[in-house]
C-alpha cells in the first residue's frame, strides 16, 4: 500500500501507523485548493480505509485556536478579550469566529448586524471598534439554521472564514464551537492551527471535558500553548473580595498533570459579563491587567516558536 501512496503522492506522502490504521500526512504546500483535493482523493484511493490528513500551505500567520470541551464557559468571552490584548500589544489580529452553534463574536467585538463584502469570492473581513476585524459564521448563515449543517457545508463555511482576505494579519483567533465536532475536525486537518488555547471553569466536570477538547488538538501534533481557568473565583461587585466556591488551584494543577502550560486565571466578575454583553470588552480598557497578562504569555509563546 505504501508503494501504491508513494506512486501517487510521491514525497508528500509521509506514512504512520496510528496503531492497527495507516495514517498519511500529506503535504500541500504550494498546490491550488483543487489539486490539494484531488491529491488526497487519489491518495483515498491508493490506500482505502488510511487516515489522510492534509496540511494546508504554510503561511506566516499564526492561527490560534480557543476551544473547550463544552459550552457556556466563557470561551467566546476569553477570545475576544485575548484577540484584543494581544492587537494592544502590537500584533495585527483578526477574529475568526467559527462557532457555529452560536456565533457571538458580532456581539461582544461591537460589530452586530455587519455583512462581509466579497472580492472574487474572497471574504473581506469587517471593521471593528477595537482594531481586530472580525468574520464570523454568524454573518454568514440565518440565526438558528446552522444548527441543520452538515460536514462539508461546515467545512466550507470554516474555510470561507479562515482563507478571507485578512491582509497584513498576522495572528488570527479562532473561537471554536465547544466539544469536539465537524468544525474541529476540519480545523486540525486542513489549517493547521499553530497552537490551542483550552479554556475551562474550575469545576472537575468541566475540566473532564476539556481533557477531551485538549486530546483532539494532541492527536492532530497542534500544540497547546496553554489552559485558561475562567470564572475562577468571584469577586464580590461591592466589597472587592475574591471568594472561590469551587476551590483554588484546581484547573492550575490539572494543567501540570496534564503537562500543559497554565496561562492564567479570569475571575467571575459581574462587570466582565455586562461589559461583554453590552459590547464594550474588558481588555481594551486601559487599566485592564488581567487579558493583557494573558496575551503576554501566548505572544511570548508565539515569538518562541
Ligand atoms: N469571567 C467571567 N465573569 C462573568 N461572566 C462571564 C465570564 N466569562 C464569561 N461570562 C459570561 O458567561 C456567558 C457565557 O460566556 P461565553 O458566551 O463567552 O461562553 P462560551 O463558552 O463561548 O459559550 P458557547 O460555547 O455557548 O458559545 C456570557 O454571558 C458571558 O458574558
Amino acid at each position: 500500500m505504501t508503494t501504491a501512496i508513494a506512486a501517487v503522492a510521491g514525497d508528500r506522502a509521509t506514512v504512520r501507523m496510528d496503531g492497527e490504521r495507516m495514517g498519511v500526512v500529506l503535504d500541500a504546500t504550494g498546490l491550488s485548493p483543487a489539486a490539494r483535493d484531488a491529491l488526497e482523493a487519489a491518495v483515498h484511493a491508493a490506500a482505502p480505509g488510511a487516515r489522510v490528513i492534509v496540511t494546508a500551505e504554510r503561511t506566516g500567520r499564526a492561527l490560534i485556536a480557543v476551544a473547550s470541551g463544552k459550552g457556556g464557559v466563557g470561551k467566546s468571552t476569553i477570545a475576544a478579550n485575548l484577540a484584543i490584548a494581544l492587537a494592544r500589544r502590537g500584533r495585527r489580529v483578526g477574529m475568526v469566529d467559527a462557532d457555529i452553534y452560536g456565533p457571538s463574536q458580532p456581539r461582544l467585538l461591537g460589530a452586530e448586524g455587519t455583512r462581509p463584502q466579497a472580492l472574487e469570492q474572497q471574504l473581506i473581513p469587517v471593521a471593528t471598534p477595537y482594531g481586530v476585524p472580525l468574520l464570523s459564521m454568524g454573518q454568514l448563515v440565518e440565526p438558528g439554521r446552522a444548527i441543520a449543517w452538515r460536514g462539508p457545508m461546515t467545512a466550507g463555511a470554516l474555510g470561507q472564514l479562515v482563507e478571507g482576505a485578512w491582509g497584513a494579519a498576522d495572528t488570527l483567533v479562532v473561537d471554536m464551537p465547544p466539544g469536539t465536532g465537524d468544525v474541529q475536525l476540519t480545523m486540525v486537518q486542513k489549517h493547521r492551527p499553530t497552537g490551542a488555547v483550552i479554556v475551562s471553569t474550575p469545576q472537575d466536570l468541566a475540566l473532564i471535558d476539556a481533557t477531551r477538547a485538549i486530546d483532539l488538538f494532541v492527536k492532530a501534533n497542534v500544540p497547546i500553548i496553554g489552559l485558561i481557568e475562567n470564572m475562577a473565583g468571584y469577586r464580590c461587585p461591592h466589597c472587592g473580595e475574591n471568594s472561590d466556591p469551587f476551590g483554588r488551584g484546581g484547573a492550575e494543577a490539572a494543567a501540570a498533570e496534564l503537562g500543559i502550560p497554565f496561562l492564567g486565571r479570569v475571575p467571575l466578575e459581574l462587570a466582565i459579563r455586562t461589559a461583554s454583553d453590552a459590547g464594550r470588552p474588558p481588555a481594551w480598557e486601559p487599566d485592564d491587567t488581567i487579558f493583557a497578562g494573558l496575551a503576554t504569555r501566548v505572544a511570548e509563546w508565539l515569538a518562541a516558536r
